[in-house]
């Protein structure tokens, strides 16, 4: 049952609209019978355009450093929020969450990915930590990316990690006594998360496992932001019915 009534198309309001994925989501809403743009908003421009324009969903594709602020003016004025922006950690989430406590009906997503290969290659990597010795995250990301490691990474590791506590394995064999900076990457959780820099690449990611005698490699590409946009379209649709802080478009999933 949908919190929502109207038939009226969803009006969108996108957040940093002129960036590379702003601006494609821009052009899928408006591709979209269901839905349209009602309100655009970069650097520098007035958040009061989103209410003014009678938003109902804002989707925020920015930066680490603007969203939280950005977030704030959505719940505060009562508009849905579906966030792809990277940089959420466990402080930032809890501190969504208690704004959300004053707004019972308002739904935020926060997304680390909406393509539905990464999605699923984070369900995978969670279900298959339980059986393997060795696990590391290598994300690979094109060259203009801000935030490292990426949100994605970040996500997949934290949920290996918590499904390796909870099956009881032991630490993760590694003889490594002699380190230079950064080769051994960074870690999230137990698990070890590499970030590399390409020119030519979209985003993309490896979860290598590892036990006695196998490996098992789940790898995911996204070759074109257009991979992000059904993602995207489906949390704008259903936003209205999870009310609450929702992380990651798995919840949004039949999964
Ligand atoms: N969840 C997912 O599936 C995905 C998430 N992402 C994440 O989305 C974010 C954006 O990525 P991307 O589009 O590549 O980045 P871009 O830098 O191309 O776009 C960000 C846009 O936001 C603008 N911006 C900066 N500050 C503000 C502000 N205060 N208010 C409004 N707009 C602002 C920027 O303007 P200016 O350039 O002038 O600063 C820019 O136009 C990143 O965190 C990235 O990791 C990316 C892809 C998929
Ligand atoms: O900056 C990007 O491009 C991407 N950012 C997200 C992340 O940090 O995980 C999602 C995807 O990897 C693309």
């Amino acid at each position: 049952m949908t919190q929502r009534s109207s038939d009226e198309p969803i009006r969108v309001g996108v957040i940093g609209a002129r960036g590379r994925m702003g601006a494609e989501v821009c052009r899928a809403v408006e591709a979209a019978q269901d839905m349209e743009v009602v309100a655009t908003v970069d650097a520098d421009d007035r958040l009061s355009a989103l209410s003014d324009a009678a938003a109902e969903v804002v989707v925020d594709f920015t930066h680490p450093g603007v969203v939280m602020d950005n977030l704030r003016f959505c719940v505060d004025h009562g508009i849905h929020a579906v966030v792809g922006t990277s940089g959420f950690d466990a402080d930032r989430l809890s501190t969504v969450s208690e704004w959300l406590r004053a707004k019972p009906d308002l739904g935020v997503l926060v997304a680390p990915n909406f393509a539905l290969g990464a999605v699923l290659t984070m369900r995978f990597a969670e279900l298959a930590a339980r059986y393997y010795e060795s696990v590391e995250v290598i994300e690979l990301h094109h060259p203009r990316k801000a935030d490292a490691p990426s949100g994605t990474a970040a996500h997949t590791a934290r949920l290996i990690s918590q499904a390796r506590e909870a099956a009881g394995l032991a630490a993760m064999p590694d003889a490594t006594t002699q380190e230079a900076p950064g080769a051994r990457g960074t870690l999230v959780g137990d698990v070890r998360v590499h970030s590399l820099r390409i020119a030519g690449l979209i985003a993309h990611q490896e979860v290598v496992f590892g036990t006695e005698g196998e490996t098992l490699t789940v790898r995911h590409d996204s070759l074109d932001r257009k991979s992000f946009m059904p993602g995207v379209l489906l949390a704008v649709r259903s936003v209205f019915d999870h009310p609450g802080l929702s992380v990651g478009l798995d919840k949004y999933l039949d999964l």
